[in-house]
């Protein structure tokens, strides 16, 4: 086999899978977390928005949403724009892993190549901002891993016992939260995941499961997912917070 030549290769592109295909059973409540309303807008749509902020660098968007969803089309009327590379795929699986490697092999099958990058981010992450998304596609554009946002820990660590007594403190030195998005080139994040399986919980997991190391970019406690019911409140508080700065 002998290498393209330089007229025939292409510079990586760049595209965008949003797993929403969850049922959010953490968060209690009516329907999936997603489609709940925070400062006037569906949760995934206050993540689309920080996406297509940053529209002219992805060739690709895509939102994967479970084969029997019923609610995406009323929660969000102007998805997807065709000419803007937005698709959406109703292919989830029964885990998060399993959902974004439905997505990774429908990317391939859409003209994908295997060098280019993919940007992996949760529908339930809704305070991700432009600027936390352009700082990790910064930062990882000339690594030969990739990498993703995540947060050093602000609090003492603890580990417990089985009846919920301390039974240590832990080093926090060398200890991160992962967030997303996680970005890692299509074709090795594709292969990571069909041999981690599904009971990985990020991409990064799965990348560290081929003995690579991802390299972990400073993002913002501001970027944590909704996951507990107490989570809405807060997330439409630096929403609304962020919304009058700017009508400031
Ligand atoms: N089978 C699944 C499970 C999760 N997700 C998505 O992955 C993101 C992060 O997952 P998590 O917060 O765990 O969401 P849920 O699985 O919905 O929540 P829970 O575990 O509380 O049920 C969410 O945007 C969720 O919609 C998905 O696309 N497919
Ligand atoms: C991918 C993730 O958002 C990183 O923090 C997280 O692991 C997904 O949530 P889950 O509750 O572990 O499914």
């Amino acid at each position: 086999m002998h290498a393209a030549p330089s007229s025939e290769r292409r510079a990586p592109r760049h595209h965008v899978l949003i797993p929403c295909a969850g049922v959010g059973a953490r968060a209690g409540g009516a329907g999936p977390k997603q489609y709940r309303s925070i400062a006037g807008l569906p949760v995934v749509a206050h993540t689309l928005a920080a996406f297509r902020a940053l529209r002219g660098r992805f060739s690709t968007l895509t939102l994967i949403v479970s084969a029997d969803d019923d609610r995406v089309g009323a929660v969000l009327p102007d998805f997807p724009v065709l000419a803007q590379g937005e698709h959406l795929l109703r292919r989830g699986g029964a885990s998060r892993a399993a959902t974004v490697h439905n997505g990774l092999v429908d990317l391939r099958a859409r003209g994908a190549h295997a060098e280019d990058w993919v940007l992996v981010h949760d529908a339930a992450r809704c305070l991700v901002t432009p600027a936390q998304i352009d700082a990790l596609m910064v930062a990882c554009q000339d690594d030969g891993v990739g990498g993703l946002l995540a947060q050093r820990l602000a609090d003492t660590l603890k580990s417990s016992t089985p009846e919920g007594r301390v039974s240590a403190t832990l080093a926090r030195a060398d200890k991160w939260l992962a967030q997303t998005p996680q970005m890692f080139r299509v074709g090795m994040l594709l292969d990571a995941l069909e041999r981690a399986g599904d009971t990985v919980t990020d991409e990064a997991s799965a990348i560290e499961h081929l003995g690579l190391s991802p390299l972990l970019v400073a993002g913002s406690a501001q970027n944590f997912k909704v996951t507990y019911p107490e989570d809405f409140s807060l997330a439409e508080a630096v929403l609304l917070a962020r919304r009058a700065r700017i009508a400031l």
